[in-house]
């Protein structure tokens, strides 16, 4: 038999499924119009020590681990594509949110399906209070296309082929060379997949800088499939480079032809595009830090009960292993709940998911992580009772 929800919950589920919403084009980051009228104390418990990156034999990781310490927290979920990070992130925020932590909900997937998780919309690109928790739950989808003008912008402004151009009727074509080698210009132009997302990260990081956004300590990252996390983790470094001897170059070139700009009025462009690159620079070694921070950080992996998604996971620990990310927990999640009457059909399934679950436990690295699973549901997961329902089997 299947994780069976109540005839209740499945009615506020079809009436949720009428009210879908609406799709449409993200403005930028706004700030909330109104602070919710609603707040609880925290019902924290005392601090727990969670500096490791991978779990001891003694520690104890169920979910009073998550939610001690008043101490902001960041939790990234990630994994392959349709294992269902949207519904475990989105219930981990419900579960937070529930247990006395004011919390906000991050999508970073250019496939944003928070607003279809919470059956609300979200694509305001503000943040937008989520009705139906004890403590204040904001959610936010950040628009990747944004990030991407956003760089697309320093670009023009950088340097396509009016500078080289520029540069090579004043003899300085040697330089102009040395800077096509980096292809700043094919990055710029071609963003590498990762870097809007980077970029989504590092506005999130900035703007919770605030004062007014002091109150959350909990946020939650529904982060891309693996393929893009990966690029995004090994991004920093390869900007940082790049960027770093791109702003070395810059500064000879601006040396030798600051006077002859001038007089072109090109002078302030290149100033500002620098210090835009610079910026950026500056944002990537901040997500960087942000992912690599054990102390207020952890990459939860989610997979499902299958060959291909453990296989892909246990890349995905290991890739992140390599960079430095805290990872001590494993969701596994739509694994089928024992039953005494299966069809031929649920048994054989059933068959599958138990050896792909025994490669868990032969797995030399995910063996040593917490494993958490999460049963299939007979429903959409939809609305705050659903992702409630969820939160309450998962985050135990
Ligand atoms: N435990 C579960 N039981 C039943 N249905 C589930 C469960 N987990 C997720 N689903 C359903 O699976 C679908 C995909 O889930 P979700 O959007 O959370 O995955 P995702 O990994 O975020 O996908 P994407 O990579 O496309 O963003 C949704 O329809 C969701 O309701």
């Amino acid at each position: 038999m299947l994780a069976t929800a109540s005839p209740r919950l499945h009615a506020a589920a079809r009436r949720l499924s009428l009210a879908a919403p609406p799709t449409g084009a993200l403005p930028a980051l706004r700030l909330p119009r109104s602070r919710p009228a609603r707040y609880v104390s925290l019902r924290l418990r005392a601090s727990a020590s969670a500096s490791a990156a991978t779990p001891s034999a003694k520690e104890d990781l169920g979910f009073e681990e998550m939610a001690a310490r008043t101490t902001r927290r960041y939790y990234m979920l990630g994994g392959k594509g349709g294992v269902g990070k949207t519904s475990c992130a989105a219930s981990l925020a419900v579960r937070f949110a529930n247990s006395g932590h004011p919390t906000l909900v991050v999508s970073t997937d250019p496939a944003h399906s928070l607003s279809d998780s919470f059956a609300q919309d979200l694509t305001g690109g503000a943040l937008a209070p989520v009705e139906g928790t004890d403590s204040p739950l904001f959610a936010l989808e950040i628009n990747p296309e944004k990030s991407r003008e956003e760089f697309r912008t320093i670009n023009q402004k950088n340097g396509g082929s009016g500078v080289k151009d520029f540069m090579d009727g004043m003899g300085l074509g040697i330089l102009a060379d040395q800077l096509g080698e980096l292809k700043l210009g094919e990055l710029l132009d071609t963003p590498p997949p990762g870097l809007d997302e980077a970029i989504a990260i590092s506005k999130v990081i900035q703007f919770l800088e605030a004062p007014e956004y002091s109150m959350f300590s909990r946020i939650v990252f529904d982060t891309a499939p693996t393929g893009h996390t990966l690029r995004l983790l090994s991004l920093p470094d390869f900007l940082d480079a790049s960027i770093g001897k791109i702003l070395k170059l810059r500064s000879k070139i601006a040396s030798a032809t600051s006077a002859i700009k001038s007089v072109f009025g090109q002078e302030v462009q290149q100033q500002d595009a620098a210090n835009k690159l610079e910026q950026l620079r500056e944002r990537m070694v901040k997500v960087r830090e942000l992912f690599r921070d054990t102390e207020s950080t952890e990459f939860i992996i989610v997979t499902i009960p299958t060959v291909m998604a453990i296989s892909e996971s246990g890349r995905l620990h290991s890739s992140l292993q390599k960079e430095s990310v805290p990872v001590r927990r494993l969701i596994v999640n739509q694994v089928l709940p024992p039953s005494s009457s299966d069809c031929k059909f649920c048994a054989i399934k059933r068959k599958d998911q138990a050896r792909a679950l025994d490669m868990i436990k032969n797995d030399p690295e995910l063996m040593e992580l917490h494993v958490m699973q999460a049963p299939l549901v007979d429903m959409e997961i939809r609305g705050v009772p659903a992702l409630k329902f969820l939160g309450d089997i998962v985050w135990k």
